[in-house]
């Protein structure tokens, strides 16, 4: 059951796309002919039990479309940070005052354009069953090498209960918050909501997700996601 005022989303899109280099931020690189964040951002305002969104944008941004409202639901923006979890905290703090702090929020990379609703639909069913929170993860089905200084395997890693995490990822907002600044209080960049959650003892749930709903970093990421959203 969603808490008053609906389920909001905050989507981190504050990012430099370093390792995808080129001069467009990838977040804007055509997708089946739109922005790649449009996608991410339809996909979620789309979705029945999602109310809103708050966007996280550079301070430098110069493409943002201006997007208000998407499926009848508000669109805010705000401005990202240096890391990705800055960005995160930030877009939780934008979300309107009205809206219950204790509410489920999903935290979903703009990169990630090719989610889908059913992903969602199982994400905030199990959120919300679980007060940990919960994230959109795969399991890991190849076997894992870690290699050496010079690019040798130095050893096979265990695989066994070793997931991908992906996004969406759900928690109450205002534990998420808390979470958040005690990272950043204490220094430690997290990589992933889930990451926040865990160093206060949460322990979230992994719902398995779409192996298709890849995370564009690369070039060839991109030729995948405009593959997969041309289908
Ligand atoms: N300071 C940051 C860094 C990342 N992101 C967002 O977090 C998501 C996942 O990050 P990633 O794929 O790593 O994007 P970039 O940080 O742009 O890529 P890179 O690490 O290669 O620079 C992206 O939607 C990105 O825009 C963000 O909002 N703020
Ligand atoms: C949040 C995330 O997509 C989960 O896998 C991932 O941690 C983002 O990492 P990035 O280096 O910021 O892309």
């Amino acid at each position: 059951m969603a808490a008053a005022n609906g389920i909001w989303a905050v989507i981190p899109a504050a990012g430099r796309g370093t390792r995808f280099g080129g001069d467009i931020p990838k977040q804007y690189l055509e997708v089946a002919g739109r922005p790649l964040i449009a996608h991410a951002l339809d996909a979620l305002l789309a979705h029945p039990a999602i109310a809103g969104a708050v966007v996280a944008l550079a301070a430098d941004d110069a493409r943002w479309p201006g997007w208000t409202l998407l499926h009848g639901k508000p669109l805010l923006r705000c401005q990202g940070g240096g890391e990705r979890a800055d960005s995160v905290l930030a877009a939780l703090r934008a979300i309107p005052a009205h809206v219950d702090g204790g509410g489920l929020v999903l935290v979903h990379d703009a990169a990630r354009p090719n989610l889908r609703g059913g992903d969602i639909d199982r994400l905030v069913a199990a959120a919300a069953q679980h007060g940990d929170g919960a994230l959109l993860a795969a399991p890991v089905r190849d076997t894992l090498k870690r290699a050496d200084e010079q690019g040798r395997v130095a050893g096979t890693e265990p695989r066994e209960r070793l997931w991908r995490a992906l996004t969406p990822q759900a928690f109450r907002r205002d534990a998420l918050v808390a979470a958040l600044e005690s990272a950043r209080a204490a220094g430690v960049v997290v990589t992933d909501e889930a990451m926040a959650m865990e160093r206060v003892g949460a322990k979230p749930l992994l719902v398995e997700g779409r192996e298709d709903n890849l995370k564009v970093t690369t070039p060839a990421d991109l030729a995948l996601a405009r593959y997969l959203l041309s289908q």
